[in-house]
């Protein structure tokens, strides 16, 4: 593949071809103390897909995103991101290989700017890492002056978030602080972006706002996503690829239309109900 983002101060990224996937993960298994939150876990995630892991609370979600972005060690397995191991990868140089998250919970800094938010994630690819940024911001800030503005204009007209860019971010309702955190993370130039739960909390608007993003991220700017995700509406609609886990396995991989008509599934993930039902009962709270 070829990366459709401006990837300026990335020498080290990597590309895939049309035939890897971009992400595998292979065999990954997490233990904390006696509880195997991860066991023998393994799928694939193609080029350009929007692929969406679900699962029941406990099922082990989080625990794999933690692993894929490097905040958790797996005790096996390994993760490979176009063909190239980064299991032994810390997070920031994950991130420069191209693989950029949000959080469950809006990590944002909330006493500053929405601007100024989204050009901590830019410090990713400078000398300055992210993690240096966040402390010292003198230097983060010098280095700033050398960047092109351009990427950060494309991302605040992307996201129409041009009229609150100044703004700081706790006077921002929920729907638009998530869409910074958005912002953020596409400042990271991410070729695999990782969304966790990205419209938790949301009501119906900002959730059809934040999936028509998802959709047109994918479509306009050539990114992958990978997500966790509760609402089944979403993920049925938006998502090419559904891998499903249950006590830290995985139990069902595909299309939603296979992982619904999956039995184990069904059992499973939704006990009594079936996707239809919940499907619908969802969209009438919504409502
Ligand atoms: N830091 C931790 N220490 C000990 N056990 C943990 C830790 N994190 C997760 N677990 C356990 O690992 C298992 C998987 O948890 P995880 O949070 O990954 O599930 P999840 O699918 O993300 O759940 P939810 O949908 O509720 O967020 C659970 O049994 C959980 O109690």
């Amino acid at each position: 593949m070829c990366f459709k983002n401006n990837n300026d101060g990335t020498g080290d990224r990597v590309e895939s071809s049309a035939a890897d996937p971009i992400l595998r993960v292979e065999g990954v298994t997490l233990a904390f103390g006696g509880v195997k939150a991860l066991n023998q876990v393994g799928f694939s995630v193609a080029s350009g897909s929007i692929t969406t892991l679900i699962g029941p609370n406990g099922a082990g979600k989080t625990s794999l995103f933690n692993t894929i972005s490097g905040f958790y060690k797996p005790n096996t397995g390994s993760i490979h991101v176009a063909g190239r191991d980064i299991t032994h990868l810390a997070p920031p140089a994950r991130a420069k290989l191209g693989l950029a998250r949000s959080f469950q919970n809006i990590a944002l800094f909330r006493g500053m700017t929405v601007l100024d938010n989204i050009k901590l994630g830019r410090h990713v690819h400078l000398r300055t890492n992210i993690f240096d940024a966040l402390f010292y911001l003198g230097r983060a800030r010098r280095e700033e002056l050398a960047l092109r503005e351009d990427i950060e204009r494309r991302i605040v007209d992307f996201l129409e978030i041009d009229h609150i860019r100044h703004a700081s971010v706790a006077s921002l309702p929920y729907g638009l602080q998530k869409r910074v955190e958005l912002a953020r993370a596409l400042a990271m130039q991410p070729t695999v972006l990782m969304l966790d739960e990205p419209v938790a909390g949301m009501n119906r608007e900002e959730t059809e706002d934040m999936a028509r993003f998802i959709l047109d991220l994918r479509a306009e700017w050539g990114i992958t996503v990978l997500m966790v995700e509760h609402d089944m509406g979403m993920v049925m609609d938006l998502s090419d690829h559904v891998v499903v886990l249950n006590f830290g396995q995985v139990i069902a991989d595909g299309t939603p239309a296979q992982v619904q008509a999956d039995p184990e599934v069904i059992r499973a993930y939704l006990g009594a109900g079936d996707v239809a039902d919940l499907r619908r009962r969802l969209r009438a709270e919504a409502a």
